[in-house]
């Protein structure tokens, strides 16, 4: 594995100030992990007041604009959450792509820019049920990584380990229903080809990560899977206790 495992809690919509301890908890805790990366990407209004106060953790955004500044009512540039204190920026999620209509092709426009502004970025991609019942899972992963990645060009010139890839199987996520660890494997595996296509050797140092159910009892199987670089991790994110039998469970994996 070319990097530390890196475990990411994705709290999507949810978390008000209220949960700042449990933040301030997982921070904490992490300093005992010294093997794993651990991030949290909280709505944006936490970002600031999180960022502010962790000392072992990431905090990153769950979205950004293309554009750094401008006429988007509603919407925040990767210049805003570096300001805010972020250090990275998930993109193209399946909510957003299903919610918003995001495109591959702007999800790659915005990794770009999010690199540009200094920011790490989590680029997601995974098939739907029935694409992977119709047997087209892989082709679909792969056309939706050629074309959300960032330029050849632009990858090769900053540190690979700033870009990740999440495979998340929409069918597993906040569903109960982790994708078999075989299967998990044959798609890294698939993902890896993508990249080392797309960067040459700048594409083994990029991260995968799985991201769908993760939980306490099944992170320890798919973190020990062969090119399983970490996990991006929803529901389970949400309480210490949860997120940080996860990052646990990934420090064991580190060091078998
Ligand atoms: O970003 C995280 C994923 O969508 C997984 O969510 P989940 O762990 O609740 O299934």
């Amino acid at each position: 594995m070319p990097h530390r495992p890196y475990i990411v809690g994705n709290w999507k919509m949810n978390g008000t100030r209220a949960m700042l301890p449990e933040a301030r908890a997982i921070d904490r805790a992490a300093g005992r992990y010294p093997a794993v990366q651990v991030a949290l990407a909280p709505p944006f209004t936490l970002i600031q007041a999180m960022a502010g106060e962790a000392q072992a953790i990431g905090i990153g955004g769950q979205d950004c604009h293309v554009a750094l500044k401008g006429a988007h009512t509603g919407d925040i540039s990767p210049a805003m959450l570096d300001d805010s204190g972020a250090s990275f920026a998930i993109l193209g999620h399946s909510e957003r792509r299903a919610d918003h209509g995001e495109t591959s092709e702007l999800v790659k426009a915005k990794a770009e820019a999010a690199l540009g502004c200094g920011l790490g970025v989590i680029v997601c991609v995974g098939e739907t049920l029935a694409q992977r019942d119709a047997g087209e899972a892989e082709a679909v992963v792969k056309a939706q990584v050629r074309a959300s990645m960032p330029a050849a060009e632009l990858a090769g010139e900053i540190a690979p380990g700033r870009i990740s890839v999440a495979y998340e199987p929409v069918w597993a996520i906040g569903t109960g229903r982790v994708a078999a660890v075989a299967d998990v494997v044959a798609m890294h595996r698939a993902i890896r080809a993508t990249l080392t296509e797309l960067y040459g050797e700048v594409g083994r140092g990029v991260r995968i990560l799985y991201g769908g159910s993760v939980n306490a009892d099944n992170a320890r199987d798919l973190l020990a899977a062969e090119g399983v670089g970490g996990a991006l991790v929803g529901g389970a994110s949400l309480t210490a206790e949860s997120f940080l039998a996860i990052v646990s469970a990934a420090g064991i994996a580190a060091e078998a």
